[in-house]
């Protein structure tokens, strides 16, 4: 298949699926589209009356018809003109109404779709991924897809219409003359194909660079901070400052092909429409054509010319369409986390780790967990340490089936996981994370997502429990206080609190904290410890530790290094054992 078929196959093939969602739809679309073929055909009514309107009078004056009756039929013409373009007007606000509708429509159960779509897909798949880019690109793609719909097909189906309409009034108010002006055709299609092809390929090198360029302002926005703490000021300006140059470079490669196509393509219109109009005012005079087909022919090469002219930016919207619904039909076809398996309740919150080995997909040489084994009763405190890097956060991530081991098996009451469903292994398990993130919303509504339909008490009971009631009644709005990237702002404390009240909400069996390191002080942390100690209590607990005080108070400590479990015991019995743990925790802990 040639590169221009294989696109063509594409654009097709894009437009097919996009219809698909349009499907539901149809009874507004169809009548819109009808309705779109009318209106742009009642547009060449509208170069089919002015010709008269211009042609008549000069043609009648040569002809000796009398004055009256070219005004009387110049006034008949003008009431049809003025019909016309009511019918049009009154069609197309429906039209543009039932577009506007039926798109808007279908677009929405797209958005749905990939939205639900992407939820399910695997944590692999957003870490395969450098942040911000993926939500940014499927926007842009969306955007692309819309713009394609709303705009581009109606614009092209309305082009369609009047370009086989206009060539067929070019060709019947005069042969001769709209073969001559078609003679240029051939011309501009072979400059379009040798100079056209360099445009292209040199625009979007510059397009890329440019948004390698972008790509310095957005990180350097994103972590301005770190950029002003390390004093990188100088050298972020020297990296956009050198992707610049690379944009101008490119760019100035690219203008000389378009010089000369842009210049030629000028030369080549004009000169056409002079030699056309050259060419027929001497048919006129020959008397080889009327006034009123000269005008005819004029007026209907303007909308022939001018429908030609429409067609490149039609065809590359329709193959950045094609680029884009590609993109977006990769991500729908990805496979969903595994669903189904045995749906288990009242777990006992024992869970094993057996010979389990892990490697993550990007970087396959690293055995990040390697031959692990470990077992944790119900209801016991276990403290995670380990260097940085050793795999802790890697555990966590196996025990919640974000990444399934590549060998051995996790358990849950001696259960292999990968035979239990997720969902409803996940609404057993509890994590109060390093970082809390709050999204845009309520308080009551965060702590909601603990376990989404518990009542305001049961809310508010676990915000007790939680030590977050009281901060929370003195904020201006109490639990209705909006707090997220929008919100108020709520100290590092608070949002441990209110994600430990979240944790106490979903009342599950096992409990995964990663234990903050950024200090808090004194009276937060006493708040923040004795909501923990709450939240512990009875339940299976795994924490990433980075304090003495919690390792002291753990059931069991498990050294974890190089992904293996090096040392177990207490903390008395790993310090007497002047091991790796000692050294842990002379350095590490706090
Ligand atoms: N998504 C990923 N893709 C590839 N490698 C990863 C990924 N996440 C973590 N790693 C690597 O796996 C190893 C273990 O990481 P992990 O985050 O589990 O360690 P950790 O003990 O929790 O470290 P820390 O205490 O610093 O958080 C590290 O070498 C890390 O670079």
């Amino acid at each position: 298949m040639s590169k221009e078929s294989g696109k063509k196959g594409k654009v097709s093939g894009s437009m097919k699926w996009l219809f698909g969602y349009l499907r539901p739809y149809r009874a507004i679309f169809i009548p819109s589209l009808l309705a779109l073929f009318v209106t742009a055909a009642l547009s060449l009514v509208f170069p089919l009356i002015l010709k008269d309107l211009i042609g008549d009078p000069a043609d009648a004056w040569k002809n000796g018809v009398d004055a009256q009756t070219v005004k009387d039929g110049l006034d008949q013409n003008m009431k049809w003109l003025v019909g016309a373009l009511c019918l049009q007007a009154f069609i197309a606000f429906w039209r543009v109404l039932g577009f506007m509708k039926s798109g808007e429509a279908a677009l929405n159960d797209l958005r749905r779709d990939l939205f639900a779509h992407m939820l399910r897909l695997p944590v692999s798949f957003f870490q395969d991924q450098r942040s911000g880019a993926l939500s940014t690109r499927v926007a842009g793609d969306l955007g692309v897809v819309r713009e394609t719909l709303m705009n581009t097909v109606p614009q092209m189906v309305r082009q369609l219409v009047i370009l086989v309409g206009g060539l067929t009034a070019v060709f019947f108010f005069s042969w001769k003359l709209a073969l001559v002006m078609l003679g240029s055709i051939p011309v501009v299609v072979l400059a379009v194909a040798v100079f056209g092809r360099k445009v292209r390929a040199r625009s979007k090198e510059a397009q890329d660079a440019l948004a390698d360029s972008g790509t310095v302002i957005e990180e350097s926005v994103q972590s301005i901070t770190d950029v002003k703490a390390f004093g990188n000021e100088a050298f972020e300006e020297h990296r956009y400052s050198s992707a610049l140059d690379r944009f101008f470079a490119v760019t100035m490669k690219g203008a000389l092909a378009r010089a000369f196509f842009l210049s030629f393509i000028i030369f080549v219109m004009f000169g056409t429409i002079a030699f056309v109009t050259w060419y027929g005012a001497g048919m006129l005079v020959r008397e080889e054509l009327s006034q009123r087909d000269f005008v005819a022919f004029i007026l209907f090469s303007i909308f022939v010319g001018a429908s030609l002219g429409s067609f490149p930016e039609i065809i590359s919207q329709l193959q950045a369409m094609s680029g884009a619904s590609e993109r977006i039909r990769e991500i729908l076809q990805d496979e969903t986390e595994a669903s189904g398996g045995e749906k288990i309740t009242g777990l006992t919150g024992a869970l094993a780790f057996e010979d389990v080995a892990f490697r993550y997909s990007s970087r396959p040489e690293q055995a990040v967990i390697d031959g692990l084994n470990l077992e944790v009763e119900p209801g016991q405190r276990v403290a995670l340490v380990g260097p940085s890097g050793a795999g802790k956060s890697t555990i966590f991530s196996l025990i919640l089936g974000f990444h399934r081991p590549g060998a051995g098996k996790v358990t849950f009451d001696g259960r292999d996981a990968t035979t239990l469903d997720l969902a409803s292994l996940r609404s057993q398990i509890a994590v109060v994370p390093q970082e809390v993130l709050l999204f845009g919303g309520t308080i009551l509504e965060n702590i909601e997502y603990g376990r989404p339909g518990a009542t305001k008490e049961e809310i508010e009971a676990a915000a007790k429990e939680a030590n977050a009631h009281d901060f929370i009644m003195s904020l201006p709005e109490g639990y209705a206080t909006m707090v997220g990237p929008r919100g108020v702002k709520i100290s590092g404390g608070q949002r441990q609190r209110i994600a430990i009240a979240r944790a106490i909400l979903s009342d599950a069996r096992i409990l995964l904290l990663d234990e903050a390191t950024s200090a808090l002080d004194t009276e937060s942390e006493r708040l923040v410890n004795e909501a923990l100690e709450r939240l512990m209590k009875g339940r299976t607990s795994l924490v990433i530790a980075h304090r003495l005080s919690t390792v002291r108070h753990a059931d069991r400590i498990l050294v974890i290094n190089h992904g293996k479990l090096v040392e177990s015991g207490t903390h008395d019995q790993l310090v007497a054992m002047r091991g790796t743990y000692r050294l842990l925790a002379e350095t590490q802990l706090a």
